[in-house]
C-alpha cells in the first residue's frame, strides 16, 4: 500500500488520547538492560546534535554496523527519525517539567530525554518501558546520578499526553494561528510562517501541510525512460504505479532501504521524490519551435533530474550538458548518468564555459532552503535558519540570469526550487522576469492531471495536496 499525504496526520504509531499513567519509579540499583535498538537511536541524534551529521546518513551505516535490522531496525529508525522531527516540541515538554532551563543540561542528556519523550507522546510504547529504557541507557553511558534526573523530568512528562501538553503550551489559536499550528506540528514558527505566506492560509490549509509534512513520506521512485515503465517497476518493487509522474512508483514509508532495490542497484530506476520528476518533466514538455536537441542542467549535482532529462533527450537524438559546481557531487551526477548522453562539467553556473544562446532547454535547479523536503530529512527544520534565505536568494537570482543567457531566443528555462519559500520562488522569479523581459509561460498545463494549482503562472505543489515534496518550479521563455 502507498501511503499517500493527502491531509490527516498519518503513519505514527498513535497512542491513545488519554493521561499516561504515571511512570513506575526506577531505582538505581535495578541493573540496565541491554538496548542496542535505543542506543542507536541515541548515538544518531548525539551525532545530528555534535557534529551536525544528517540522521538519514549516520543511521543506515550504524545499523549495518551493529547488525540490526527487522523489527529493531524499524524501531530504531521510527525513534530517531521520529525524535530528530519532532524537537521543538518535545523540547517545550521538557522545559516544562525540567527543574533548569534545557539550555543548561549536558546535550548527551537532553538527547536521551528527547529520545525519552518521544516515546512517550509520539508512540504506543508503555510508560514505564518508554521511562526505564530511556534510564537505563543515561545509566549504563553516564551513571546513576544524570539518570535520576532523567527520570524525574520523563516521569512529569508521562503525567500528561501530547495533546493535553500542547492545550498547555502551545499559543492560543485564535491570537497566534501560526504559532500555534507550528508547535503542535513539530516546525519552528518561522518555517510555519513560510508555508501560511506561500499558502495564503493561517487556517486548516496551513495544519494540513504542515502536518503533512511532520509525517513520513513514502519512497518515491523514477523510472528511467526508455528501460522500464512506471507498471513494471511497481510490479518489480510492490509499490503502487504514482498518480501524476509517468515515470513514478510508489513505496510504502520504511520499506527498507531503497537503495537496496535490485532496479536501483542495476539503474533502470532511481529514488526520486514525484514532485521533482514533475519539474523535470515540465520542462521537456514546452512546446519549442526550431531546433531541440541540446539541453543544460546548470545545478545537477547529484543528478536525479539529469538522469531523467537525459535519458529523454536520449530517445528524441539530443544530449544534456550537466553543470556541478561541487567536484565531488559531480562524480554522482557520473556514476548516476552512465550509459546516457550526458557531459558533465565542474564550474560555477554563473560563469561556464558556454556561448550564450547555445541551448534549446535548461534546468536551473538551484540550491535553495530545503523547505519543501523537511519531511524527508528529519532534523534540517530545526537546524535551517531565517537568515539562510538571503544569501541563497542572491546566488537563485544570479543562476537564473545565467540560464536565460545561456538558452537561444525562443528557447525555454525552467526554474526550480525545493521550497516554498515566496522569496526563493515567485521573489526570484518576478524579479528576473522584470530584469530581462523573459516571457512567463503558463506552468500549470506542462503539470497535466494534476490537481490544485492555483493561480498560475508558476506551480507550487505541496505534501498535503500532491503527496510530493513542495517543489516549486516556473517556465521562462527567452524572448525572440
Ligand atoms: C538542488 S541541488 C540540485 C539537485 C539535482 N538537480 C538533482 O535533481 O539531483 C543544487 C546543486 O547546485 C550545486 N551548486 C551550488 N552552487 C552552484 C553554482 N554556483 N553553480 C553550479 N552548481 C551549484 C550544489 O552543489 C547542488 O549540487
Amino acid at each position: 500500500m502507498t501511503e499517500r499525504n493527502h491531509g490527516g496526520r498519518q503513519q505514527r504509531p498513535s497512542r491513545p488520547r488519554r493521561p499516561h499513567p504515571p511512570a513506575r519509579r526506577v531505582g538505581p540499583r535495578r541493573p540496565p538492560q541491554e538496548d542496542p535498538t535505543r542506543q542507536v537511536a541515541l548515538d544518531v541524534l548525539r551525532a545530528v546534535r555534535e557534529r551536525d551529521a544528517y540522521a538519514n546518513l549516520v543511521l543506515p551505516k550504524l545499523l549495518r554496523e551493529r547488525k540490526l535490522s527487522g523489527r529493531d531496525a524499524a524501531l530504531a529508525t521510527e525513534l530517531t527519525y521520529g525524535a530528530a522531527r519532532a524537537q521543538g516540541l518535545l523540547d517545550a515538554v521538557l522545559g516544562a517539567c525540567a527543574d533548569r532551563p534545557l539550555s543548561e543540561v549536558d546535550g548527551p542528556f537532553l538527547d536521551a530525554m528527547r529520545l525519552g519523550a518521544y516515546q512517550l507522546l509520539r508512540t504506543r510504547i508503555p510508560s514505564h518501558a518508554a521511562v526505564a529504557s530511556t534510564v537505563d541507557l543515561v545509566r549504563a553511558n553516564h551513571g546513576s546520578g544524570p539518570a535520576g534526573f532523567v527520570n524525574a523530568v520523563l516521569r512529569k512528562v508521562s503525567e500528561r499526553d501530547e495533546a493535553a501538553w500542547m492545550a498547555e503550551l502551545a499559543p492560543e489559536a485564535e491570537q497566534d494561528p501560526v504559532g500555534h499550528q507550528a508547535l503542535v506540528n513539530a516546525h519552528p514558527k518561522w518555517i510555519a510562517q513560510a508555508f501560511a505566506d506561500a499558502l495564503a492560509d493561517k487556517g486548516e490549509g496551513l495544519a494540513a501541510a504542515l502536518r503533512a509534512d511532520d509525517a513520513r513520506p513514502a519512497v518515491h521512485l523514477a523510472a528511467r525512460p526508455g528501460e522500464v515503465t512506471s507498471e513494471e517497476l511497481a510490479a518489480i518493487t510492490g509499490g503502487d504505479v504514482a498518480p501524476y509522474s509517468p515515470y513514478g512508483v510508489h513505496l510504502e514509508a520504511g520499506a527498507g532501504d531503497p537503495g537496496d532495490l535490485e532496479p536501483v542497484r542495476e539503474k533502470l530506476a532511481a529514488v526520486q521524490d514525484e514532485g521533482s520528476q514533475l519539474c523535470a518533466l515540465a520542462l521537456t514538455r514546452v512546446p519549442l519551435t526550431g531546433t531541440d536537441e541540446r539541453w543544460l542542467d546548470l545545478c545537477a549535482g547529484p543528478g536525479g533530474k539529469a538522469v531523467l532529462l537525459a535519458a529523454l533527450a536520449g530517445l528524441q537524438g539530443g544530449t544534456l550538458d550537466a553543470v556541478e559546481k561541487a567536484p565531488h557531487r559531480a562524480d554522482l551526477i557520473r556514476s548516476a548518468t552512465q550509459g546516457l548522453p550526458v557531459t558533465v562539467h565542474v564550474a560555477d553556473g554563473r560563469e561556464t564555459p558556454f556561448q550564450p544562446g547555445t541551448f534549446d532547454r535548461v534546468l536551473v535547479d538551484a540550491p535553495c532552503t530545503g523547505l519543501g523536503a523537511l519531511r524527508r530529512r528529519p532534523e534540517a527544520r530545526w537546524r535551517r535558519q531565517p537568515s539562510d534565505v538571503a544569501d541563497l536568494t542572491k546566488l537563485q537570482r544570479e543562476l537564473l540570469l545565467s540560464a536565460l543567457e545561456l538558452v537561444r531566443p525562443g528557447g525555454v528555462v525552467a526554474y526550480v526550487v525545493c521550497s516554498p519559500h515566496l522569496r526563493e520562488t515567485v521573489g526570484v522569479t518576478s524579479d528576473v522576469v522584470r530584469r530581462t523581459g523573459a516571457e512567463q509561460i503558463d506552468t500549470r498545463e506542462y503539470f497535466p492531471g494534476v490537481p490544485e494549482l492555483g493561480k498560475g503562472p508558476a506551480v507550487q505543489l505541496w505534501p498535503h495536496l500532491h503527496g510530493t515534496d513542495a517543489m516549486f518550479c516556473a517556465l521562462l521563455r527567452r524572448p525572440n
